[in-house]
């Protein structure tokens, strides 16, 4: 039984894509996973393939403290599409990376915004399982989740570099595990749903 993991990302200046690829590798390195990428562009004109994917990963730059403008339309159009045409979202496994500038660049707030748009949806958000690192004597910056984010991924890309060379490996590298552990979750969620004997006994 194969699922389908949509990531859509928005991305100004390309740093936040290269997440959203990192991500992607993650979702294909799992077996009967399969990854669709989608700028925020894209995923407007394909409503219908996110209303069909298991899980939706959500990916955008922390602009003035908040998910980036574009990202924040993509969000708003789903009132219209998604909905108000009958909570077609809920259920699904939903997860969420960002990027600033700032080691801290207040990307707490885009991951908070995009764990309450899951929840608006009805989706079950999937948090970040590793440990925060470079926190002690012995941390570095090589450290997978460097930045110590347990919502999602957080990534930091300097401001002065391009999107070549920034985010930095271990960046894409924890953004790697969260497509990995969304698709593992994905996989036992659909696979669970298969068996249909579960019956509430009582409301109390
Ligand atoms: C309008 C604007 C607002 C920004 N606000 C923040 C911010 O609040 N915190 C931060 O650390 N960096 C901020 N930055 C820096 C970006 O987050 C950073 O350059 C990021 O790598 C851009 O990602 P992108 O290339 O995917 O657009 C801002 C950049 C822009 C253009």
């Amino acid at each position: 039984m194969m699922s389908q993991i949509a990531i859509v990302y928005h991305s100004g200046y390309g740093h936040t894509g290269r997440l959203a690829e990192a991500v992607e590798a993650g979702v294909e390195q799992v077996d009967c996973a399969n990854a669709l990428l989608l700028s925020v562009d894209e995923a407007e004109r394909r409503w219908d393939d996110l209303i069909a994917a298991q899980a939706i990963i959500f990916g955008a730059p922390t602009y003035m403290g908040a998910a980036s403008g574009r990202f924040k339309m993509f969000q708003e159009a789903t009132s219209r599409e998604v909905m108000r045409k009958g909570y077609l979202w809920k259920d699904k496994l939903a997860a969420g990376f960002t990027n600033s500038g700032a080691r801290s660049g207040d990307k707490l707030s885009t991951l908070i915004q995009m764990a309450l748009f899951a929840a608006q949806h009805g989706m079950h958000w999937v948090s970040l399982d590793l440990p925060p690192a470079n926190n002690s004597s012995s941390g570095s910056e090589n450290e997978l989740n460097r930045l110590g984010f347990w919502l999602g991924a957080g990534a930091q890309s300097n401001t002065d570099e391009g999107p070549d060379t920034a985010p930095p490996e271990s960046d894409l590298a924890t953004a790697r595990h969260l497509g990995k552990r969304v698709a593992i979750a994905t996989l036992q969620f659909v696979r669970g749903r298969v068996d249909q004997s579960m019956t509430v006994l009582s409301d109390r």
